[in-house]
């Protein structure tokens, strides 16, 4: 008997009313998400991935449709899916640990003593390499520091589900490799549920047990779903040689680029 999935997208549409009439951005899509999974989403750009995810956030309502996170319908945002952005959202004039230390308030402020709060902050600060730099304010550190340090807010609120929004896009491609590997890591630890939107092959195929990809808008919807059969804990370098690691590569960018290429439309 299979578990009833964790998350569940029925028949999920979005249209939004724009100054230019309506938007039909998704139409007819479903998707269910089994606890602890890695799901990514990919498609090209303007496919409507973000409003997938923001749909799951519960930072948009679908115009028809339901979406379910453990049982419960999703109406608003809620601590339980915790959202990482591109562009780290950290407040600038607080420092790490404060900018952690908010989110863990907002969520066990009532329950926990200070004390408890500040080694919840400072234990996910840990788990993503930033103890050395509690202290600094975010114009302190780099830009794949700041993205650990809004992992590691995600993180300290023990969300159900870890949201992300093309996490690493902003970094350079060696940062990039290396948070991969930290949030494979840090994922195999904390059993996480993960839905991540990517335009990066490589990183969905790394990190997926199933890879989402979504048809080219308007309308857009769930076109296949590739499970990534590979073993757990993956070893980037080994993977470049691994057959089931060029097969699953090769299966996303026939999809992405002979059966969905983008073709530009005119203004
Ligand atoms: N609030 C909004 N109002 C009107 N249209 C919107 C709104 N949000 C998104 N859209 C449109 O919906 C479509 C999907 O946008 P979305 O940001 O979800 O795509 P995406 O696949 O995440 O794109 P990218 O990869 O470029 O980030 C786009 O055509 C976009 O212009």
């Amino acid at each position: 008997m299979t578990a009833r999935p964790f998350i569940q997208v029925q028949n999920a549409e979005m249209v939004f009313t724009t100054r230019k009439g309506r938007f039909h951005a998704l139409q007819n899509v479903s998707l269910d998400v089994q606890r602890g999974e890695f799901i990514t989403l990919i498609g090209h750009s303007g496919c409507g991935k973000s409003t997938l995810l923001n749909l799951i956030a519960g930072l948009l309502t679908p115009t028809e449709g339901a979406l379910i996170c453990d049982g419960r319908e999703i109406a608003a945002p809620g601590p339980e899916r915790a959202v990482v952005f591109q562009n780290h959202s950290l407040l600038p004039w607080l420092s790490c640990m404060d900018n952690v230390l908010l989110a863990v308030e907002s969520v066990f402020g009532g329950k926990e003593s200070a004390a408890q709060l500040k080694v919840r902050a400072r234990a996910a600060l840990e788990l993503v390499g930033m103890s050395h730099a509690l202290h600094k304010r975010p114009h302190e550190i780099s830009g794949g520091m700041k993205q650990r340090v809004g992992i590691a807010r995600a993180l300290a609120m023990e969300p159900k589900v870890l949201l992300m929004d093309e996490p690493f896009g902003a970094l350079d491609a060696l940062t990039r490799a290396k948070l991969q590997d930290e949030l494979l890591k840090i994922v195999a630890r904390t059993q996480s549920t993960v839905i991540m939107v990517t335009h990066d092959v490589d990183e969905a195929v790394l990190l997926s047990d199933r890879i989402v990809m979504m048809t080219n808008g308007p309308a857009a919807t769930i076109g296949e779903i590739l499970a990534v059969d590979i073993p757990r804990p993956r070893v980037r370098v080994e993977l470049a040689e691994d057959a089931r690691y060029i097969a699953a590569r090769k299966e996303v960018i026939d999809f992405l680029y002979t059966r969905h290429a983008h073709v530009e439309q005119a203004a």
